[in-house]
């Protein structure tokens, strides 16, 4: 089957493939009045994208969904941004093998099977952090549409040799007052690139969906 009949036949569009496909598939599905659903969020980060779907979405009377992922907060960040938020960073830290391959370790030559204790390697803007590692903070991302954006979203990433699970701080202050939240994620059952949660926030949402009511923001 072509991609744009089961497109057509379907009343939900789910990627969860790469930014690539949300790039190909996702303006195809808005196009043809489809709602969708992107684990890829990375990808939004492209100003011009961002623009092209939250267009097309309005002009197609479409809803795009963006489960929280892999990260815990993305209700108290909604919540928050009601009023006014001045700080929202996220620290990531992973075990050296899940972030071996990510352009940022490429392109600086980091030796992560050679770390011995933790290493901050990156500290940034989540714009410049979901290039750096495109398959790895797809959360920061997440926050940033949620919260304040890709450039006012601090992000550190840190590859900790003592780690065996995906670890996500989020701190956030505002006029409310502030939090933390923090994850430790197993990896998924069947994908160990992946946080567990990641998939049960894709199930999670689409039971939202589908449920005439609605708990929590
Ligand atoms: N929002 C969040 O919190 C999280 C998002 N993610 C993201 O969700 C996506 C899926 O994650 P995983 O299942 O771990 O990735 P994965 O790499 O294990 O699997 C993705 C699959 O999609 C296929 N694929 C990639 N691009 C494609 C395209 N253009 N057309 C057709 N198939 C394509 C790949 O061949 C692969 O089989 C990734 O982009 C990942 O970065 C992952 C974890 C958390
Ligand atoms: O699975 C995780 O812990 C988070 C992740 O890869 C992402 O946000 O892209």
């Amino acid at each position: 089957m072509k991609i744009e009949e089961l497109i057509c036949s379907v009343d939900l569009v789910i990627e969860s493939a790469s930014q690539n496909a949300v790039r190909f598939i996702v303006p195809q599905a808005l196009q043809a009045g489809r709602d969708v659903m992107i684990l890829s969020v990375g990808a939004l980060a492209d100003k011009e994208l961002r623009e092209t779907l939250f267009g097309l979405a309005k002009q197609h009377s479409c809803r795009l969904y963006f489960p929280s992922g892999a990260v815990v907060g993305i209700d108290g960040i909604n919540s928050a941004c009601a009023a006014g938020v001045s700080s929202v960073t996220l620290t990531t830290r992973k075990p050296p093998s899940g972030l071996m391959g990510a352009p940022y370790v490429v392109e600086h030559g980091i030796e992560l099977e050679k770390l011995e204790k933790e290493m901050l390697l990156f500290e940034g803007p989540a714009s410049e952090a979901v290039k750096a590692f495109p398959a790895n903070v797809n959360v920061a991302a997440t926050i940033s549409l949620a919260g304040i954006g890709f450039e006012r979203t601090t992000v550190k990433v840190i590859a900790d040799p003592s780690l065996s699970r995906n670890v996500h701080e989020v701190n956030v202050e505002g006029e409310f007052g502030k939090f933390c939240t923090r994850v430790e994620n197993l990896p998924s059952p069947d994908n160990p690139k992946t946080s567990y949660l990641a998939a049960l926030s894709a199930i999670s949402t689409l039971k939202k969906i589908l449920n005439p009511f609605q708990i929590g923001t």
